[in-house]
């Protein structure tokens, strides 16, 4: 299978935002590790964190009340240790605070589809689920989104995650692919299946689920940016354009298809706001229905928000559900990982944990499926 995506990729090195001279941006491959960055210290970067507080522009600083722990959302090289795990658990209690409240919204799908594209550079990726691809530079968006100006906050503090103000939807995250690659070997069933896209960022797993036949596709991001920049331009990309189905010289059954790409793209519907929020919106509507899967990569970097996404799974996933979750052993800097967030499901007691497959790369990462303890 190959996606048509429109940004760029984690390698495993850091990757860093670069303005080009007129004003639009790329992604670069930083040759420091990230290790060494985030060895550089918390003091540097919570001095970093109150000055973006004060860098704020009005309606961005009622956003910002998690702030705190401001860092790269670094990957420890082997942090699969009884230290970090001792290390981070013991305060558990204290970092379970609220994260901020960035209110949840619905993005429509635009009428006019292909203008999504327009401006956009578009590549294929071939094979996503091979996680030796080099990081790739593709050229970004230019900043339009006042309020939201996520690109220079991140470039401004050198971070791929600003927590609060912007969630790191922006890059394509290691631990996405591989899902990617489990969905391959697993033989991942979609077919039918309603699935949660949670913390899409570039919405692969969710297009992936869509191409697998699942009945209905929700994306959530944090960012309204995201969603609008990113997200849906890549749905949009690996559907057949209009085009394709509408010239008048084809014979008549070929012309239906372009009601049905707009049928089948209706099945994709498209979130942003934080995770409480999103809750709200989507489980206020009458007919709700619970996912059957909900699918999230990197997502458990902040123990603050730890308490939120579980109870992002109790509303929203059905009785037999499924999570399956991707993640780095642990993030420094952040301080979240596996381990930490394990313990927390655990005392909770409503859901258990399997491990499905653990990557033992360079950076140990893991894939964990989540269901209800006692589904009926
Ligand atoms: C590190 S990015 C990973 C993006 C993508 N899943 C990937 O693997 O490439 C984390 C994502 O989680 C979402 N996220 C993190 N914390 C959140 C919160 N408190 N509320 C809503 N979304 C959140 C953001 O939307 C962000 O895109």
């Amino acid at each position: 299978m190959a996606f048509q995506f429109n940004f760029s990729i984690e390698g495993h090195l850091e990757n860093k935002l670069t303005p080009l001279g007129d004003g639009t941006l790329t992604l670069d491959s930083s040759k420091e590790s990230s290790v060494s960055k985030s060895q550089k210290g918390n003091q540097k970067d919570r001095k970093h964190s109150e000055e973006e507080q004060a860098d704020l522009p009005q309606e961005c600083l009622w956003e910002c009340s998690s702030v705190g722990n401001v860092g790269n959302a670094a990957p420890a090289q082997d942090t699969d240790s009884q230290r970090s795990l001792a290390h981070s658990s013991g305060d558990l209690e204290r970092r379970e605070k609220q994260p901020s409240l960035r209110v949840a919204k619905e993005h429509a799908l635009p009428k006019d589809l292909k203008q999504v594209l327009e401006n956009k550079v578009i590549e294929i990726l071939p094979g996503v689920w091979d996680t030796n691809i080099a990081v790739v530079k593709t050229i970004l968006l230019k900043e339009k989104f006042p309020g939201e100006n996520i690109v220079s906050k991140s470039l401004s503090s050198h971070s791929d995650l600003i927590p609060g103000i912007y969630e790191g939807g922006l890059k394509i995250w290691e631990c996405t692919f591989d899902l990617l690659a489990y969905f391959t070997k697993a033989e991942v069933k979609f077919a039918g299946q309603k699935v949660l896209d949670l913390g899409c960022g570039s919405g692969l797993l969710g297009i992936t689920a869509f191409k697998g036949g699942a009945r209905e596709i929700h994306f959530q991001d944090y960012n309204s940016l995201v969603i609008d920049e990113v997200t849906l331009p890549n749905v949009i990309a690996n559907f057949p354009s209009e085009d394709d189905g509408n010239d008048v010289n084809e014979p008549e059954g070929k012309r239906c298809r372009t009601s049905t790409v707009a049928q089948e793209i209706c099945k994709c519907r498209f979130f942003s706001g934080e995770w409480s929020e999103f809750c709200k919106l989507i489980g206020s509507e009458e007919l709700f229905v619970k996912y059957d899967l909900i699918l999230t990569s990197e997502t458990i970097y902040n123990p603050d928000y730890y308490s939120t996404l579980h109870q992002t799974f109790l509303r929203l996933l059905g009785k037999k559900g499924r999570v399956l979750l991707a993640s780095k052993a642990h993030y420094f800097g952040v301080g979240g990982g596996v381990h930490l967030f394990r313990k927390f499901v655990e005392e909770k007691d409503v859901f258990e944990t399997r491990t499905l497959e653990i990557i033992d790369d360079s950076l140990k990462r893991f894939l964990i499926e989540i269901t209800f303890k006692y589904p009926s």
